[in-house]
């Protein structure tokens, strides 16, 4: 220590000497000088040696030690302090990606509290979900009928929030991080709990989780791959009844029971050491329901629905196996129109297609060429395509679904059971499902339900069936036409939806309807075409029974232009 009241001294004794050369020269009236007069020489030498003396050198060296030593104990004592904090919370993050999150957003913008913070983000995210659960208290009343997008109360990012839950003591932050140089962010949602114990943290999400499930019950998720093949939500569908769903008799029962079946049995598969997997292969005409049905089935199972794109530019071997081995362990993965994933045909034995032909060597007045097949877009294989169904890398407890309208361009390979474990044909309308389409189109079950339900609990207000209150159908000007023509107003042709069908008694409509399965050939129109058909006739039943034989007419000049062509 001796040392540093040296160097003071050495120190002060040079500026001081300093500063009496500098006096000495203004009083001997030479005025100050332009240039600082440098300390004498002697002085700094002899503190510069003194400086790098043992004596000095051991004394700094002490300096060093100490302060090395001071820093350590605060930066202990500070880790200490901050492990003994943290002691006391549970620290848990949701990252914006994940469906946690969304369970999280939606259990937070329920939080009474949000009413009296001072700073709020507002949004209006739905998080996933089609009805109300996220809502600004009150909108319900005033703005439903007009908001297509409910709006909520969200912790605002840059504050701490706090609230009580089950008497833990919580803090909310919202953590946005730059992700890219492009300006995209990241969001993590991080909730800190007062506790000691995981179980609250464990109440917690459980609560987040049923609550939101239980607001979504009456919805089917669907999920697609993004360009980073990851896979994001982008929509919630209403459920769609099975029974909405017209095919032949059985093949919905048995898609159902077959799949909830294969849901039961994992016990079964893991005992016999066979994958826990299966596949469906929907195939037939188009417009037959193969889409419909599987969208039936996951809300029938509440399962979510993984949509893979097969043809999406940028998708290869490497990203599908990627995608699908990052499923959830229950879900449906469906991959529409299999058979339009490759450029080529799906059979490995096919050559593949010539090359178009070259556009100057075609005569002029040939023919011109067909169409040649869109240029492949996305690099998938076949054996890419079946490794990642089946292999080391594909997610157990997967339903996949396959639909396709070339069921014989396929690869033996790819309908081989393990992989497409049931085949299942779609074919065009019988008589039957022209008869139940158009009884289930004129007479809605679920408006008479619904209707029923209202009346038992002394709701006397009439609902809106879609329908006329027409007693007697036989009243009804079954001339009229969609088309009308006012004398002021617009012209247009279609049905408003404030016109309604007459209410005709189940029996009419069953006479109805057996009339019109009797004008439709057995399998030659499709499911969807006859709904179009019917759409055309909302509102008029009897005009749809009568026109039916002439529509078929159109349908099948059409059909023979569209062959010759
Ligand atoms: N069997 C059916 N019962 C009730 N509606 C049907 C049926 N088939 C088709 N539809 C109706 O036709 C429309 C198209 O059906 P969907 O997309 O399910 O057919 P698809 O077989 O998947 O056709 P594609 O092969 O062209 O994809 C839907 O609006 C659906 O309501």
């Amino acid at each position: 220590m001796t040392t540093y009241f040296m160097i003071a001294q050495q120190v002060m004794s040079a500026f001081s000497l300093n500063a009496n050369e500098h006096n000495a020269t203004e009083a001997s009236g030479q005025g100050p000088s332009n240039s600082t007069s440098p300390p004498s020489i002697t002085d700094f030498s002899s503190l510069v040696a003194f400086l790098f003396s043992f004596r000095a050198l051991t004394d700094w060296l002490m300096l060093i030690v100490m302060g090395g030593a001071v820093e350590s104990l605060r930066r202990l004592l500070f880790q200490l302090y901050f492990k003994i904090i943290a002691s006391f919370w549970i620290t848990a993050s949701f990252n914006q990606d994940d469906s946690s999150y969304d369970w999280m957003m939606v259990w937070l913008s329920k939080k009474s509290s949000w009413n009296t913070v001072r700073q709020v983000d507002i949004s209006t995210r739905s998080f996933g979900l089609n009805s109300n659960a996220v809502i600004v208290p009150g909108e319900e009343e005033d703005l439903s009928m007009l908001a297509g997008r409910k709006i909520a109360y969200l912790p605002s990012p840059t504050l701490t929030f706090s609230l009580w839950y089950h008497r833990h003591y919580i803090t909310i932050n919202r953590i946005q991080t730059q992700t890219g140089w492009r300006g995209s962010q990241e969001e993590t949602l991080q909730i800190r709990i007062l506790a000691r114990t995981h179980s609250v943290l464990n109440e917690l999400l459980l609560e987040a989780k049923r609550e939101y499930l239980a607001a979504q019950d009456q919805s089917v998720n669907i999920y697609v791959s993004d360009s980073n093949n990851s896979w994001r939500h982008v929509a919630s569908r209403p459920k769609r009844s099975l029974s909405s769903i017209i095919l032949d008799p059985g093949v919905s029962e048995l898609l159902v029971d077959d799949a909830r079946d294969f849901l039961e049995s994992k016990s079964w598969y893991a005992a016999r050491g066979i994958p826990f997997r299966r596949g469906y292969l929907l195939y037939g005409a188009p417009g037959s329901g193969k889409t419909s049905i599987i969208s039936s089935i996951a809300g029938e199972l509440s399962l979510d629905v993984y949509i893979v794109s097969l043809s999406r530019s940028g998708l290869d071997d490497a990203a599908l196996s990627e995608l699908i081995s990052d499923l959830p362990e229950k879900c449906i993965c469906l991959m529409e129109d299999i058979d339009c994933a490759f450029s080529q045909s799906l059979n490995r034995e096919e050559p593949p297609p010539p090359p178009p032909p070259n556009v100057s060597a075609r005569p002029d007045d040939g023919p011109p060429p067909p169409p040649t097949a869109s240029k492949p877009t996305s690099r998938l294989s076949l054996s890419g395509l079946l490794n990642a169904l089946d292999g080391v890398a594909a997610q157990e407890g997967r339903i996949l679904y396959a639909t396709t309208n070339k069921y014989t361009a396929l690869d033996p390979a790819l309908c081989r059971p393990g992989r497409m474990d049931i085949h299942v044909e779609f074919k065009l309308a019988s008589k039957y499902q022209a008869r139940r389409l158009f009884t289930q189109f004129y007479l809605p079950i679920d408006d008479v339900k619904t209707k029923k339900s209202l009346e038992t609990k002394g709701v006397s207000k009439e609902i809106d069936s879609g329908y006329t209150s027409a007693e007697d159908a036989d009243d009804i000007d079954l001339n009229l036409t969609t088309s009308r023509r006012f004398v002021d107003g617009p012209t247009y042709f279609g049905t408003t939806h404030g016109q309604h069908a007459p209410k005709l008694r189940p029996k009419q409509i069953a006479a109805l309807a057996e009339r019109f399965a009797e004008a439709i050939p057995e399998r030659e129109v499709s499911m969807a075409s006859l709904q179009g058909y019917l759409m055309t006739y909302k509102i008029r039943p009897f005009e749809a029974v009568r026109a039916a034989h002439d529509w078929v007419k159109s349908e099948r000049e059409s059909r023979a232009k569209r062959e010759r062509a």
